[in-house]
């Protein structure tokens, strides 16, 4: 029973199919998928629940959510335990993951209040009322490579709010969902509120097209995110969010301390073995000798990268890519990129057949003339060599992305240089351009995405603004306008 429809699991009536542990193949979950028919039927729930979902109130709302809140809490050990058997990612990663989706119920919360809620002005003889009022029902589609924190970062906003959710998780984390379902069913979520399809593209595609679903809020990658947005044209009355992919910079200028460097750029490139979409994937670094020594020292730290299955003792620094398939990617897009010219210092390595397991690599691509602008999403850094400031800052806009990028240097001057120029929607100074934070706003520009914010600001496309001029009487005016008699 893996489809969670109208308050039911419910058997899926497509093809079979299955997640496994990309670190040992062991098969973790089966299923199948749900036909375009229980797609249907997960909207027409959707759409019968939600006025009734509306008009709980926000307290009546809010109190469901707390009571989640404190299911994910009582499971934030099975929670993170399915992250990482299901993604590959090392177990004190995705203790982080399953405790950031907790963090983001109050953040939720105060975003509903700051950014949309109501807010009441007097005027003479009334008053200005503002107040939020849901889409209806919306899709959401979660990645794989943080399968409970990031849909929940749709989903929570988008309750709270009023709107009712069909979610469509990967179909690489299917287990991942299903738990967070069931946390939803324990927090006494009214039935049709939260409804779960699951399936690959077919079931994404029915969901995505389908004429009465309100909005679609996306996290994945560039390339679907554009196939949604062509199809979402002609539609302006509804609300499509897109979070997806980057190719993101960092740039090193005169720092002091190489090692606290090497550390920012390791955190940067290979956290979660690179699988996240704000990780650097190009680093520019100074020519010369002071250059020379950083490159030296961090090709030394890659080295040593401690690379394991999700549960070794001790704790690798990172696990398992997500599949065979994307390791394999890896290392196709390292041999494309050394067919170019690029000069691997650090070669990415799939470490064992049949699982993800691969090793960082790092590849100094300077003397490729026209570097590929894609986002190679793995633990594979880019270095280029530059001659000035201005050279990196022009290549490191060089992208049609736009979601993260970073400068590493001493100087307040030269940041507020790089700031002023850069094109993304999160830059970082002297921090790791991965690990944003939940009280911000979260997403690019450019092929990062269509200008709808996550985290802090996702409650601004759950909810439209009703503007009301109001007063408890018809009056008449003391003056009438020029021309009128009564
Ligand atoms: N900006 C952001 O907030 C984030 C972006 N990402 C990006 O996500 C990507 C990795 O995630 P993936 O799961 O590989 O993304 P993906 O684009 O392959 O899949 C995302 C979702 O869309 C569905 N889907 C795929 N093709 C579809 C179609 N034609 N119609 C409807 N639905 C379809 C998938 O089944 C899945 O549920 C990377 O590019 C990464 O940069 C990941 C996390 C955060
Ligand atoms: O949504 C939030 O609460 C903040 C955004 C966030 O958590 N971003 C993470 C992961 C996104 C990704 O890279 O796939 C990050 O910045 O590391």
């Amino acid at each position: 029973m893996e489809q969670f429809i109208n308050g039911q699991w419910l058997a899926g009536k497509g093809h079979s199919v299955q997640s496994t542990n990309p670190a040992n193949k062991e098969v973790i979950w089966q299923g199948n998928t749900a036909t375009t028919e229980q797609v249907n039927q997960a909207i027409e729930a959707a759409r019968n629940a939600q006025f009734d979902w509306f008009m709980l109130g926000y307290e009546g709302r809010i109190a469901v959510i707390n009571a989640y809140k404190a299911q994910l809490e009582a499971h934030k050990d099975e929670i993170a335990e399915t992250i990482a058997q299901e993604t590959g990612k090392p177990q004190w990663e995705t203790a982080t993951e399953a405790g950031a989706m907790i963090g983001k119920i109050g953040l939720s919360i105060q975003s509903y209040d700051k950014r949309t809620g109501t807010s009441t002005n007097e005027i003479p003889a009334g008053r200005a009322v503002l107040r939020h009022k849901p889409h209806g029902v919306v899709a959401v589609f979660g990645p794989y490579n943080f399968p409970g924190h990031l849909p929940n970062g749709h989903i929570v906003p988008a309750l709270i709010a009023g709107n009712t959710v069909v979610f469509k998780p990967s179909e690489l984390t299917p287990k991942v969902a299903e738990l967070m379902l069931k946390c939803w069913e324990k927090a006494g979520l009214p039935a049709g509120v939260i409804n779960l399809v699951q399936g690959e593209v077919e079931t994404g595609k029915a969901l995505a097209s389908h004429p009465q679903i309100d909005g679609l809020f996306f996290t994945g990658s560039s390339r679907t995110g554009h196939i949604l947005h062509e199809q979402f044209a002609g539609h302006p009355g509804k609300i499509l969010a897109l979070e997806m992919g980057g190719n993101n910079p960092l740039i090193v200028k005169d720092v002091a301390d190489t090692k606290a460097a090497v550390h920012e750029i390791l955190q940067s490139a290979y956290i979660s073995a690179g699988q996240r979409c704000t990780c650097a994937r190009r680093l520019y670094i100074e020519q010369g000798a002071k250059g020379d020594e950083l490159i030296a020292m961090l090709t030394e730290a890659v080295k040593q990268i401690a690379v394991a299955p999700w549960n070794a003792q001790p704790q690798p620094f990172m696990g398992s890519m997500i599949s065979e398939g994307a390791a394999k990617g890896m290392v196709a897009a390292q041999d494309n990129l050394q067919s170019l010219g690029g000069q691997s210092l650090v070669e990415l390595k799939h470490l064992e057949a049949g699982t993800g397991l691969v090793s960082p690599g790092l590849i100094d691509v300077t003397a490729i003339d026209a570097l590929p602008d894609e986002e190679y999403f793995g633990p594979l850094l880019q270095v280029v060599r530059y001659q000035d400031f201005d050279q990196a800052i022009n290549l490191a806009n060089d992208t049609r992305y736009g979601l993260s990028a970073g400068l590493l240097a001493d100087s307040r001057e030269d940041y507020d240089y790089f700031l002023a120029r850069i094109r993304a929607g999160i830059v970082n100074w002297n921090k790791q351009i991965t690990g944003a934070s939940g009280a911000a706003p979260f997403g690019g520009v450019g092929a990062s995405g269509n200008h709808r914010a996550s985290a802090f600001y996702a409650a601004d496309y759950c909810a439209y603004p009703v503007a009301s001029v109001e007063a408890d009487a018809v009056n008449l005016p003391t003056s009438l306008s020029p021309g009128l008699k009564l």
